[in-house]
């Protein structure tokens, strides 16, 4: 995908929607040269590369350099990036300055977390001329009054205020909204109640498409096994490996070979 119009385009013909979380500009390069749709810079970032225990120690700053470093490996393709707790909870004001900083980062859009208290922010940063994708459910930056990475949505007031959450970030005019962890009969529900379409991460098959983090499909997180996550890769395995044969050659003597040396241009014929 090259632009936000793509996201409806795919969603009025049916076609799921594939995106992935890209941190920097090596993994960048990477899926530049796949089939996936569209990358998050996630502000799951502070705990996946930075070793934060939540995404609340992202901050603007820290969002903007990876949207730097992915914008520069991945080409025209579509980059959304989060705005971190609580810059979209600072008024109009606030929430522009980091909106400001990320898009001249190089982000085509921003994703803001909830709805309720900052609906009319979400309302300008959209009338401003920037695309804002919405994220219900399991909303991380609230993981301090969640009490914990829970389902949400299981009691009947909770999937209502889901859905109507939903609804008004549609009339506010997102794009795209991400439904995180919570049942697949609710993301159903909401997905068939809006007219945009919805990104799913352990939120059931009938999201308009699915997002997630790109470490974790990989099998490169070690100890991540939540229950909505199917691994492509043994990431982890692979690359210990790897470094453990690096480490047995240099022990051994073995790397690096003549082969692999410099040598006299004298020498190199013999
Ligand atoms: N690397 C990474 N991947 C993610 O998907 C992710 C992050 N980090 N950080 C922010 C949040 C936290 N996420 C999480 C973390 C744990 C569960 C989890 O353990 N869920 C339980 C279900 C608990 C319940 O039943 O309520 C599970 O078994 O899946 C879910 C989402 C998703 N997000
Ligand atoms: C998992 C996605 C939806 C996210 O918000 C993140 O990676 O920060
Ligand atoms: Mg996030």
């Amino acid at each position: 995908m090259k632009s936000v119009t793509d996201f409806s385009r795919y969603h009025s013909e049916g076609q799921p929607i594939s995106m992935v979380t890209c941190y920097d500009a090596w993994s960048a390069r990477l899926i530049a040269e796949t089939n996936v749709d569209a990358v998050l810079v996630g502000d799951s970032v502070a705990m996946v590369m930075h070793g934060h225990p939540s995404t609340v120690h992202a901050t603007t700053d820290m969002m903007a350099s990876h949207t730097a470093a992915v914008r520069r490996g991945i080409g025209d393709r579509f980059v959304t990036t989060d705005i971190p707790f609580p810059e979209h909870r600072k008024g109009l004001r606030g929430a522009m300055e980091s909106v400001d900083t990320i898009m001249k980062a190089g982000a085509n859009a921003v994703k803001i977390e909830g709805a309720q208290g900052h609906l009319d922010v979400i309302r300008h940063i959209v009338q401003s001329g920037v695309p804002v994708m919405g994220h219900l459910g399991l909303t991380p930056q609230s993981v301090n009054l969640m009490g914990g990475y829970r389902v949400q949505g299981r009691e009947a007031a909770a999937a209502q205020q889901i859905e109507l959450d939903a609804l008004a970030l549609q009339e506010a005019g997102v794009y795209a909204l991400v439904l995180e962890c919570v049942p697949a009969e609710l993301a159903a529900r909401v997905t068939e109640s809006l007219s945009i379409p919805t990104i799913g991460i352990g939120s059931g098959p009938s999201c308009s498409g699915q997002i997630l983090v790109l470490q974790d499909l990989l099998g490169m997180n070690l100890g991540f096994k939540p229950k909505f996550l199917r691994t492509y890769a043994e990431g982890s395995q692979n690359i210990m490996h790897a470094l453990n044969s690096y480490n047995e050659d240099v022990k051994a003597g073995s790397f690096p070979s003549l082969e692999e040396s410099f040598h006299y241009e004298t020498t190199r014929k013999h």
